[in-house]
Formats: structure tokens, sequence, C-alpha cells
């Protein structure tokens, strides 16, 4: 189904993981799409893999830029010469590991570059965002599902800089309330396209559980470590609430819709999870059903700042953006 009218999205960080799932489901809902990337965690085969996934009619509705947010000419640059009618805002670093270790460049990169974009964002009168947040901002939540109304907590500066943005959000539709801005806070994204044609891989060891199983089946890593089997959940293993990437970008798709039809929208936080709790262990075993393929696990001590259980109530995206 295409839109009847083709609005222009601008969509910051679209060569990376969701980005890259977004915009392939943007294009294919009839949206124009530009790119601003500066490849600090993405590749341009990526974006190459995306024209060669929609075909050459709906690629010639793609165009990306090299930039970098924390350049505010690199953004003026793209809104000097065309008018767009929302900003998918994607780009920012997001390893909780290096954000501590080096907490100035996570405040310069996701800070500087989410504050130079609402500056020129506002000087063109594009006032409708949807912005990356993270299930991160509920911290260790005293209660599971976690609802949108709880209270936020960071634990650590990646988190920080994300509850910062979020506070900037709803500072700047406070002063300005024609602004319209909806904030996603994804739960823990998994898998890629059905083509295989695009997905996450990561540089360097990977963090993540996901990519870390995936890397054990190839046999790139001799074993899983599973951090925590002392926790209070049924097997010991903590709790996460793992949310399919496809699934993830067609959340974008309908928060837009949401921006574009409801005037009254302010700036919303939404949850993007599937409201279903999976242990590490279920993971690997239900990874193990699925490939054929024996994952081998060491059982480890916790990793320090993991929470124990963190699933999403979905119930707010359900009934405003008509997503499950
Ligand atoms: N993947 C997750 O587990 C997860 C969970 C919650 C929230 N998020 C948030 O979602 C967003 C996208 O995550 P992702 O997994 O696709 O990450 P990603 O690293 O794959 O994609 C981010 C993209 O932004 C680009 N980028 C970074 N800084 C930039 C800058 N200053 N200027 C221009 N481009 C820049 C990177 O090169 C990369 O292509 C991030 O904001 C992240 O914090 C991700
Ligand atoms: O090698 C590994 C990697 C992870 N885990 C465990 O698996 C669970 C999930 O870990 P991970 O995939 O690293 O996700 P989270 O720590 O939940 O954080 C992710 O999900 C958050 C949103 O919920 C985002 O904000 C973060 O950026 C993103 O890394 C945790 O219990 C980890 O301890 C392991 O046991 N072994």
């Amino acid at each position: 189904m295409g839109s009847s009218v083709e609005q222009n999205i601008l969509v910051t960080g679209g060569a990376g993981f969701i980005g890259t799932h977004t915009v392939v489901q943007l294009l294919k809902e009839g949206f124009k799409v530009s790119i601003i990337d500066n490849l600090d965690n993405s590749v341009i085969e990526a974006v190459d893999r995306v024209r060669e996934l929609v075909g050459p009619d709906l690629s010639k509705k793609l165009e990306f830029n090299l930039g970098d947010l924390r350049n505010k000419g690199d953004i003026e640059k793209l809104f000097s010469k065309q008018r767009f009618d929302a900003v998918i805002h994607f780009a920012g670093l997001k390893a909780v590991g290096e954000s501590v270790g080096n907490p100035r460049r996570y405040f310069d990169n996701n800070l500087v570059g989410t504050i130079n974009l609402y500056e020129t964002m506002a000087k063109y009168n594009c006032k409708m965002m949807v912005f990356s947040s993270s299930a991160t901002v509920y911290g260790q939540p005293e209660k599971i599902p976690c609802m949108e109304d709880f209270e936020l907590k960071a634990m650590n500066p990646y988190g920080r800089t994300k509850l910062f943005l979020e506070e900037i959000a709803r500072d700047i539709h406070g002063a300005e309330p024609e602004w319209r801005i909806v904030l996603l806070r994804y739960f823990n994204p998994v898998g890629a396209h059905e083509s295989g044609r695009i997905g996450e891989d990561p540089k360097g060891i990977p963090n993540n559980l996901m990519p870390y199983i995936q890397q054990v089946a190839v046999g790139r890593l001799p074993e899983l470590n599973v951090y925590g089997h002392d926790y209070p959940t049924e097997d010991g293993s903590a709790v996460r609430d793992y949310i399919h990437v496809m699934d993830l970008a067609d959340g974008h798709i309908a928060a837009l819709r949401k921006l574009f039809a409801d005037p009254k929208i302010g700036c919303t936080a939404y949850n993007l999870g599937t409201g279903r709790g999976t242990s590490v262990l279920e993971m690997v075993a239900a990874f193990e059903k699925a490939s054929g393929k024996k994952i081998p696990i060491k059982l480890c001590p916790r990793r320090s700042g993991d929470a124990t259980a963190v699933y999403a109530s979905t119930e707010r995206a359900e009934k405003e953006l008509g997503w499950k």
C-alpha cells in the first residue's frame, strides 16, 4: 500500500542495523527517503543492499548523504535543498561498555548531534520527529511489564544520553507545542530481513546476546558466556523482550502515520517490544532448535549493570499506533 501523497523523510543513521530495515519498509510504503550517516558503525554496502532489495524503481526514491550530525553544516546542506515532512532519528552511538569508559564521546555524538538536528529542523520549519529511545531509560524497573509512565532512570552514560534526549524532546515540545515527537523505546532488537541480505554484523566481538550466539554457531567464537545463573527467574538467567527488527521497522511506519494524522500527539513515548520475556537460556534453546546447531555455554557471574528482568507493556502502542 503506497501513501497517496509522496512524503519525504530524512533518516539519520539510515545505514545502520535498524535504519536499513526501516528504510526498506519506508520505500515499500511509498515514502521518499534521504539518509544521512557518517558510516561510523556501518558500511555503504548496506545501503547498496537496500537498493537491491527494493529494486531499481523504488531505489530512485532513496538518496544517501555522507555526513555527520555533529557538523551543523552537513545537516544544513540537506535542508537547504529539499523539504522534509519528518525525520526519523536513529543516528547515535549505542555501546554501553564503551560509554562508561568514554562518556564524552557519547555526549558529543548523541547530544550535540541531536541538538544540531533540532536547530536545523526548527530553522526549516520541519517539526515532526520519530526518535530512537530505548528500554534502557527504565533502568531496573520496580515492576514488569514496563509501562510508559514508569519512573525513568538510566544506569550508564549511554542510557543517560537517551534519557537526556527524551527530556530535551519534552522541553522543546513544552515551549513550542507545534512540534510532534514520538519517542520509541525499543526493547531488544534481533533478527534480520528475510532475504538475509541485510542484518546485524557488529565489528569485533559482539556485546549483545543474539550476535554473540550467531558467532558461536558459525564457529567464530568457541562458546557463549551466560552472564548470571542465580537471578530470581525461572531458570536463573536474565529475562529480556526480544523484538524482531522487521516488526520494529513497521513500528516506525506506524509512528510516522500517527505523527501525520494526529495534531494532538505532542511528545509521546511508546514501548516497542513483544510483551513477552525470554531468558538467556531459553534464547539459546530456541536458537539450537531453529538452527539444528549446538551452542556450547559457560555459566559466568552476572554482568555488572544488568537488570534481572525487563519486558514491555505493549498496550499503548497497540491502542494508539495500531502496532503489535
Ligand atoms: N540495537 C539496539 O539494541 C538498540 C536498542 C535500543 C535503542 N537503540 C537505538 O537505535 C538507534 C539505531 O540503533 P542501531 O542498532 O541501528 O545502531 P547502528 O550503530 O547499527 O546504527 C546507527 C547509525 O548511526 C550512524 N551514526 C552514528 N553517529 C552518527 C553521527 N554523528 N552522524 C551521522 N551518523 C551517525 C552510524 O554510522 C550507524 O550507521 C540508536 O540510536 C540506538 O541507540 C538501539
Ligand atoms: O554474551 C552475552 C551477551 C549477553 N548476555 C546476556 O543477555 C541479556 C541481554 O543482553 P544484551 O543483548 O547485551 O542486551 P541488553 O543488555 O538488554 O541491552 C540491549 O537492549 C537495551 C534495550 O533494552 C538497549 O538499550 C541496549 O543498547 C542493548 O544493548 C543480558 O542478560 C546479558 O547479560 C549473555 O549472557 N552473554
